[in-house]
């Protein structure tokens, strides 16, 4: 049933340059601005929340329960004394209680839509397994033929390889092992401009529904199917996993706290009115105590969690938990890894600079040799520039020993048995080539002496491409066991991303402070940092000592943020309070991180910033508003209900209700309308203007609570004035 494919070889090259970007076809998901409520959003959202009255879920949010007992048991005092009062009161508790969970639908309603255009990037059906060469597919070998048989894509492993060439979609989420393509991605990014994919480097994750537009890659799949980037993607949109986050839940402690409150006052108020003459019916205390309780944010509170998550998807990114949202509002201080985060990462040899004696071809050719296996971006880079300036290509000999380039080491080469084309059969030939450091540690391990001429002109070339921002890697060769020669220097070229600057300055004037950290040496890092705008850079840093820079700020009690792409970035991005991963970086970033920026855009931390502050500015000031409304209840409706035995409490009656029943309904009628009012709010979050904490806290002190405070005093004294006119009441 699966027949073998033979693959045919594809030369490998720039994809970028064959492939213009695409202007049209693709789509740009709309970023919906103000997303206002609309009517067919909440007719739609109306069946989940008639499901959310549930009482086995009310009861997860204390407030709502204690309502909709409220509202059961006024119903069946309605229909045992039945009454136009009793009627109008139960009514309007449970709709209060339904104003809530409508509220939570709508907010949810909003991700289902995108949750169903990610679902149709999913529909692939069949794969391309690698059925020999088996694993590991050996470096150097992106020129040869791949033996491939037909699979549904629903039955690929973890560690399955498949090739994927232009035109077919990705079966599944994994990482580029072999040769680089330009990869629409808009099916998950809403982004039509083509993105390059590729082995080796910060560039090689790959998502399964999006399709190859050119050349061929081989890919190796690592995750198992059904818990996919697009399965989380949509989870994450639907709400479905969403959990409590810690703050939620210690406001929740504390609306719970205030409704027994509230409920003992209720309880206690009987005795009292029962010996002075007044005893009140069960109705008005259960009405009472629903206008007492914080019903207003307890009927918003996941609503507004659910929209800040929702904020962030309308900006491309895919926060993983709502805690890193709200850790995003109170972040100090933002790292940045340079390469393919301040940068745009690609790279590319430039220059060989010879030194000393060395002619530019000796150079060319031992920093080629050294590159042949070397399978990361700027590997390949040296060999495509050193067959341009030398014209033809290369072959690795056979018997060639790979040092491979890693983040500990900064340098990458190759060990042969002899020298090609060199008359010296059996002595070893080895070349080298990295980062200036890691190549003069080399040397020195074999006892070499560079004249003081060499070395002098060697400083100056490396600081010279340095301070032009650029990236030196020092080569140097060894024959047999002789002490080791350097050869000079490639110059790898990457610009810094457009408008790091403004953004920079922006997070700074947010009390934001930003630390580029980089494996890069020091020149290099502070001429980019200087370029781009930073306040602060660390150099020559290895994965560990990113992490520990994290660590270290952590334990100054600030909160960090990391934005990074490679697999190296991967510790400090678990170990980040907000850890946002490039989308275009490795399978291992992004599954560390707690964050994905589908754009790839580090400075899309400010908006992170901006609404995870806007979420806790939201809860802040209507859990203030709800607080303040309830108490203000309190002296609308107790006068009113007591005036009839305390004459004295005339002078408490400011707002001169037409009866005690009427006080009553209006007071539950508005409860449950301010709920509808402040929907909108809550789905919008409260503006947010750059400005400190205590002016923020000041300002809304000042708007929430007073007006939390005055608005019942209008708003039942108006009802009143209708409800008055209901024959009956
Ligand atoms: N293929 C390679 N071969 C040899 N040396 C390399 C290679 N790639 C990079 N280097 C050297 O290793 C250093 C560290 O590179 P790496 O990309 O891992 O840095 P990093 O810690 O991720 O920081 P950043 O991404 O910000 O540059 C580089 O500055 C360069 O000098
Ligand atoms: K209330
Ligand atoms: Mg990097």
């Amino acid at each position: 049933m699966s027949a073998p494919v033979r693959t045919s070889p594809t030369v490998a090259g720039s994809p970028s340059s064959r492939t213009a970007p695409r202007t049209d076809g693709g789509h740009r998901r709309p970023v919906r601005g103000g997303r206002a409520l609309t009517w067919a959003q909440v007719r739609s959202a109306l069946p989940g929340a008639l499901r959310k009255l549930d009482p086995r879920r009310m009861v997860r949010t204390p407030v709502m329960f204690v309502v909709e007992v409220g509202a059961a048991a006024t119903t069946l005092l309605a229909v045992a004394e039945p009454g136009v009062f009793a009627w109008w009161v139960a009514a309007w508790l449970w709709l209060t209680v339904l104003c809530a969970t409508l509220a939570e639908s709508v907010a949810e309603s909003r991700g289902k839509a995108q949750a169903s255009t990610l679902r149709a990037a999913q529909q692939h059906t069949t794969a391309r397994k690698v059925v020999a060469p088996a694993e590991p597919l050996r470096y150097g070998s992106r020129r040869a033929e791949i033996e491939t048989t037909v699979v549904p894509s629903a039955t690929l492993r973890v560690g399955d390889l498949v090739v994927v060439e232009a035109g077919e979609t990705i079966p599944g989420d994994g990482d580029v092992v072999e040769g680089v393509a330009a990869v629409d991605e808009s099916a998950v990014t809403g982004e039509s401009a083509p993105v390059i994919r590729e082995s080796g480097g910060d560039r090689s994750a790959v998502t399964g529904g999006t399709v190859v537009l050119s050349d061929r890659v081989v890919v190796r799949i690592t995750a198992p199917t059904g818990s996919t980037f697009v399965d989380r993607m949509i989870a994450l949109v639907e709400g479905s996993e969403r959990r409590r986050t810690p703050n939620e839940t210690a406001l929740d402690v504390l609306l719970t706290s205030l409704t027994i409150v509230f409920l003992l006052a209720v309880a206690t108020l009987q005795p009292f009115a029962v010996y002075s003459g007044a005893r009140q019916p069960l109705l008005v205390l259960v009405a009472l105590l629903v206008c007492l309780v914080p019903t207003t944010i307890g009927a918003l509170l996941s609503a507004i969690g659910i929209a800040g998550m929702d904020r962030l998807v309308q900006r491309n990114v895919l926060a993983m938990s709502g805690r890193a949202v709200e850790a995003a509002g109170d972040v100090d201080v933002l790292l940045l890894d340079k390469t393919g985060t301040v940068t745009y990462g690609n790279r590319r040899a430039t220059r060989v600079l010879p030194v000393g004696a060395v002619t530019e071809a000796e150079l060319a050719r031992a920093a080629r040799l050294s590159s042949l296996a070397d399978e990361t971006p700027e590997g390949r880079s040296v060999v495509d520039l050193v067959d341009a300036v030398l014209g033809g290509s290369a072959e690795l000999p056979p018997g060639a020993e790979q040092v491979p380039f890693s983040a500990q080491t900064r340098m990458s080469g190759v060990d042969l048995d002899a020298e090609p084309g060199a008359g010296h059969p059996g002595e070893p030939y080895r070349v080298r080539k990295g980062a200036g450091s890691a190549v003069r540690a080399w040397l020195q391990s074999t006892e070499a002496h560079v004249p003081a001429a060499d070395a002098e002109e060697l400083a100056a070339l490396v600081d010279g491409v340095s301070r032009s921002g650029g990236t030196p890697l020092v080569v140097a060769e060894q024959r047999g066991e002789r002490p080791a020669r350097v050869l000079g220097v490639v110059h790898l070229k990457d610009v810094v991303k457009e408008g790091m600057r403004e953004r920079f300055d922006e997070l700074r004037a947010m009390g934001i402070r930003t630390v580029m950290v980089t494996g890069d040496n020091r020149v290099t890092a502070q001429a980019i940092a200087a370029e781009a705008g930073v306040d602060d850079v660390l150099a020559e840093a290895t994965p560990e000592d990113k992490l520990a820079l994290i660590r270290r700020e952590q334990e100054g009690g600030r909160l960090v943020a990391m934005a990074g792409d490679g697999t190296n970035d991967a510790p400090a991005l678990a170990q980040a309070d907000v850890g946002v991963a490039m989308n275009s970086g490795t399978s291992a970033a992004k599954e560390a991180g707690n964050m994905v920026d589908l754009d790839s855009d580090p400075t899309k931390l400010i908006e992170i910033v901006q609404i995870g502050k806007q979420l806790l500015i939201t809860r802040g000031a209507l859990t203030t508003f709800s607080v303040a409304n309830d108490v203000a209840k309190y002296f609308a409706i107790l006068p009113a209900m007591f005036v009839g035995v305390f004459p004295q409490l005339d002078v408490l009656d400011v707002m001169r209700l037409a009866s005690p029943e009427s006080a009553v309904l209006s007071a539950v009628v508005f409860n449950a309308l301010i709920i509808v009012a402040l929907v909108p709010l809550s789905l919008r979050g409260v503006r947010y203007r750059p400005a400190s904490a205590a002016v923020l806290l000041r300002r809304n002190l000042l708007l929430y609570g007073l007006g939390g405070l005055v608005a019942p005093f209008v708003g039942i004294k108006l009802l009143d004035l209708l409800v008055s006119l209901i024959p009956g009441v």
